[in-house]
């Protein structure tokens, strides 16, 4: 058995050409010239307590423009986990490049190499670097997003096309609506309301959008470790801000402090060179499907206890403080159930236990099978080769190379238990979990822009999701990561009809204008 420990360390990338920017976004042109008739280059600072009830009402009046942006972007299917997608991808880094010239950025793509895919060398979507001001006076936020999305199909479940953004109920609906576009671009339109309104960014801003986030972030970490050195791209950052979670309800904005981290299987059975014919081979061959079944049928058990020996050992133990912190959440159990349309959760339901089984201790999810005959009508084949797909969340204290090691112990043990004559093969991709200090004025600072915005104090919570360069953002760069969220929990990113509310995306451009507001007068 071969064993391959594929982390997201990839080291190729070189530099290319730096392109120049120029104005704001092409549909808003129209409203930037009214106002910028009338401003003069002496014109008095606009005094604060007015410049942002300004950049709010300027947001109320383009509202149409930010969904016309936001359905251009849902329209480019860029997969990253498929590579038949890739020029999709490549396009759609490409478009956002575009977007931050018309915003006035300036900004170069990053090649960062290749992926290996079945032996094949495939290239990976650039990284898009990016930079608007450099006042030595103004604090410096690096902003990180992605482009890419998960796959998507009409035929998964889905009411409409899925990369045709479509407006329902104040929803609007498509991949990517939430899950990064959504909130990527709500970071252009606030930007862009500052200059209609005819003010200066309170801040500078350094820009890093991937198109690789869905899977893996291959080839970033090494882009950014060398770019957070002293010499680098992003050496004046002095705070990381990401878009790229959600409210943990529908109706209470929060800031986020912590994700998990995770650990991602493709485990390989093989038991013929090809699918076979089950009434002519059947019972004469050993199935690889059966064989593969069998191991992913010892992962987890019914209640979601993982069974992988020692899993839960290095998991950070529970305080008593922090077991406090779950009690003040504002998280409905019910209307939770309700949304997914479960008839019983986990945890008996109990609030606290469901928390805690989201942000701070691991799971283990079974995500499906290659290669196996899933699509409709009763196909009766043997299948040659299959690929059990499967990922453990990680949490604090969990580092990826143990856990892949007692994965690959426990598989071993299990596989020879088995006794079977087929080829097993099992490979791993990981990314560690990441928490951050919510006490620090950066979080105070995203505290009053929220409250600002939705006349209430945001819930400070964790995530259950990953996002694999947070870590590496918090670690090279030494500075303070907070992830802002955009969207409402009931986005369903990853799932059928995919949405992000129009209130939540209107409101959260306006979220970001007063966000950076509020960094602008931290002190430097
Ligand atoms: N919005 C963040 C997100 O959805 N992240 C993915 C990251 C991922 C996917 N495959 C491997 N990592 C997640 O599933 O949490
Ligand atoms: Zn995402
Ligand atoms: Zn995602």
């Amino acid at each position: 058995m071969t064993l391959i420990n594929t982390l997201f360390r990839y080291s190729h990338f070189r530099l290319t050409a730096n392109r120049v920017s120029s104005i704001a976004i092409n549909n808003l042109k129209a409203q930037h010239k009214s106002y910028s008739i009338d401003l003069k280059k002496d014109q008095v600072k606009m005094a604060s307590e007015k410049l942002l009830p300004q950049i709010f009402k300027f947001v109320d009046q383009n509202v149409d423009s930010y969904k016309k942006l936001l359905k251009e972007a849902v329209a480019i299917p860029s997969v990253s986990c498929d590579v038949t997608y890739r020029d999709d991808c490549i396009r759609m880094v490409h478009w956002m490049q575009d977007k931050l010239k018309e915003v006035g950025a300036t900004s170069e793509l990053r090649d960062v190499g290749f992926q290996t895919i079945d032996g094949k060398e495939v290239k990976l979507p650039p990284v898009l670097v990016g930079v608007l001001g450099n006042d030595s006076k103004k604090n410096t936020i690096c902003i990180y997003g992605h482009l890419d999305v998960q796959p998507a199909l009409k035929s998964d479940g889905w009411e409409t096309e899925p990369f045709e953004l479509q407006e329902r109920n104040g929803k609007l609906y498509g991949r990517g609506s939430t899950d990064d576009k959504g909130p990527v671009l709500g970071w252009l339109h606030a930007i862009n309301a500052y200059k209609g309104v005819g003010e200066e960014l309170p801040v500078n801003l350094k820009f890093v959008f991937e198109c690789m986030e869905e899977s893996g972030s291959e080839g970033l970490d090494a882009l950014l470790i060398e770019q957070l050195k002293p010499e680098g791209f992003f050496n004046t950052v002095d705070y990381v801000c990401i878009s790229d979670n959600y409210w943990l309800g529908t109706t209470k904005p929060c800031i986020t402090y912590g994700l998990r981290g995770i650990s991602y299987y493709f485990l390989e059975v093989e038991c013929a060179k090809m699918d076979l014919h089950s009434g002519v081979y059947g019972g004469t061959v050993h199935e690889a499907m059966s064989d593969l079944i069998y191991l992913m049928d010892q992962l987890v058990d019914k209640d979601g206890k993982i069974l992988i020996s020692g899993i839960y050992d290095s998991v950070a133990p529970l305080t008593e403080n922090e077991k406090k912190l779950y009690t003040t959440i504002d998280f409905d159990p019910e209307a939770y159930r309700k949304s997914i349309g479960a008839d019983k959760l986990a945890q008996n339901g109990v609030k606290e236990q469901l928390l805690m089984h989201r942000w701070r201790y691991p799971s283990l999810s079974l995500h499906g099978i290659e290669g196996a005959a899933f699509q409709p009508g009763a196909k009766t084949v043997i299948p040659g080769k299959v690929i059990g797909k499967f990922s453990i969340r990680l949490v604090p204290n969990q580092e990826p190379e143990e856990i892949e090691q007692l994965v690959f112990d426990y598989i071993n043990k299990k596989w020879k238990e088995r006794g079977s004559p087929n080829k097993m093969r099992i490979t791993a991709q990981s990314g560690r979990a990441w928490t951050e200090n919510p006490d620090h004025p950066h979080y105070q600072a995203a505290a009053r822009a929220t409250k600002l915005i939705y006349q209430t104090d945001p819930d400070m919570s964790r995530e259950g999701g990953s996002i694999p360069v947070t870590i590496t953002l918090q670690e090279a760069s030494g500075k303070n990561v907070l992830l802002l969220p955009m969207g409402a929990g009931d986005d369903m990113a990853h799932s059928q009809n995919e949405k992000i509310n129009v209130r939540n995306y209107i409101e959260g451009i306006k979220l970001f204008a007063a966000y950076l507001y509020e960094v602008g007068k931290l002190p430097k």
